[in-house]
């Protein structure tokens, strides 16, 4: 398993299996080759299928971004993400918003596992626009709040954050190089918006400074779910980030 990622890794997309239905969440899995894309198993099917499908994933030889946003008091997260290290995955995350024990306690469980995983933490969701963020924050400067959360995680011990690919530039100027920056809301020229707000193609994020794409319905949805992989594969298969 990969903890670092290489110069150019083969694998920087994470595909997002949000499906109500294993059968139809394991025929686009059989389709995928772990040499080509790591999975992200997010709270949907984590609470519908449980962690042995998750071993399952693991033990066909996937890396699997565990994504449950534990947000809690740092007891209950540091045990949380004990459990969840436990099941073999590549990585877990917490919300930044937790704050610094928290984040130290997360990271100190991911650490101590027999299965040390990678913890990242969520900055500021990707379906939040200006007018989401200043119902919540009161103040509308999403990129500073998010430089802000991810300076609080690196500090803290996180591996990385999730944020928004628009972010990134910004953050690669502030944040170590090897701090892995994952971002959601990706989306493929031409394809649906969705409930996303901060979006940005693939390659245009990974010449951004972006470490792994997170990509859901751009590919679960689509009729030849393999063929969108291979393409963006192949759209960001040369891009070398350089600060
Ligand atoms: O932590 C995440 O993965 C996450 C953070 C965030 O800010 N935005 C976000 O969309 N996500 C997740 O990334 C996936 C995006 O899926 P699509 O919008 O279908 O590509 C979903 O599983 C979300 O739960």
């Amino acid at each position: 398993m990969l903890l670092d990622t290489n110069p150019i890794d083969s694998k920087r997309v994470i595909v997002a299996l949000d499906f109500d239905n294993l059968n139809a969440a394991m025929a686009l899995v059989d389709q995928l080759n772990p040499e080509e894309c790591r999975l992200k198993v997010g709270k949907e099917m984590f609470t519908l299928f449980g962690p042995d499908w998750v071993r399952r994933l693991v033990d066909e030889g996937f890396d699997v971004f565990l994504d449950l946003k534990f947000h809690d008091i740092p007891n209950t997260v540091a045990k949380a993400v004990k459990a969840a290290t436990s099941l073999g995955v590549w990585m877990v995350n917490v919300h930044a918003s937790g704050g610094p024990d928290m984040i130290e306690a997360a990271k100190d469980a991911a650490m101590s596992s027999h299965n040390p995983s990678l913890l990242t933490a969520v900055t500021i969701l990707t379906s939040m626009d200006e007018r989401q963020f200043s119902a919540v924050y009161d103040e509308n400067h999403i990129a500073n709040k998010v430089t802000e959360l991810a300076l609080l995680a690196q500090n803290s011990g996180a591996d990385g954050v999730v944020c928004s690919a628009k972010e990134a530039i910004l953050l690669r100027q502030q944040v170590k190089s090897t701090f892995k920056l994952v971002t959601p809301g990706i989306r493929p020229t031409g394809s649906d918006v969705n409930d996303q707000k901060r979006i940005m193609t693939p390659s245009d994020a990974i010449s951004s400074g972006v470490d792994y794409l997170v990509v859901g319905r751009p590919i679960t949805q689509a009729k030849e779910p393999t063929n969108v992989l291979s393409s963006i594969n192949a759209s960001i298969k040369n891009i070398v980030y350089e600060n």
